[in-house]
């Protein structure tokens, strides 16, 4: 096995080396994709919140942000709910 495939995937066989940068090419082009979608929602979510500014309302609105927390605490467990707060933030920013 060439010294260069152990470094890059911590295998220690040829085999698993290659089915790790098969899998990591995957990887990648999943996280592409996740990347994409929450830009996508960002942009969404600027769209609601634009609108609620302009007729007078508040960027936030905070019993909505709980349904968003729940759907991923329900499909996720405790870490959806961190990863909820965290696309909440990219899409509003701080509170
Ligand atoms: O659904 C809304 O009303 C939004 O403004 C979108 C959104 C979100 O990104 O999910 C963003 C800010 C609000 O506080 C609640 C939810």
């Amino acid at each position: 096995m060439t010294t260069t495939s152990a470094e890059k995937t911590g295998a220690r066989t040829d085999e698993a080396a290659g089915l790790i940068a098969g899998a990591r090419e995957r990887i990648d082009a999943l996280d592409d994709r996740i990347i994409g979608l929450v830009q996508e929602r960002m942009a969404v979510s600027a769209v609601i919140q634009d609108a609620r500014i302009a007729s007078g309302g508040r960027r936030v609105n905070l019993s909505r942000e709980m349904e968003v927390l729940s759907r991923y605490r329900d499909a996720l467990g405790k870490p959806g709910t961190s990863l909820a707060m965290t696309l909440l933030e990219l899409c509003r920013g701080r509170i």
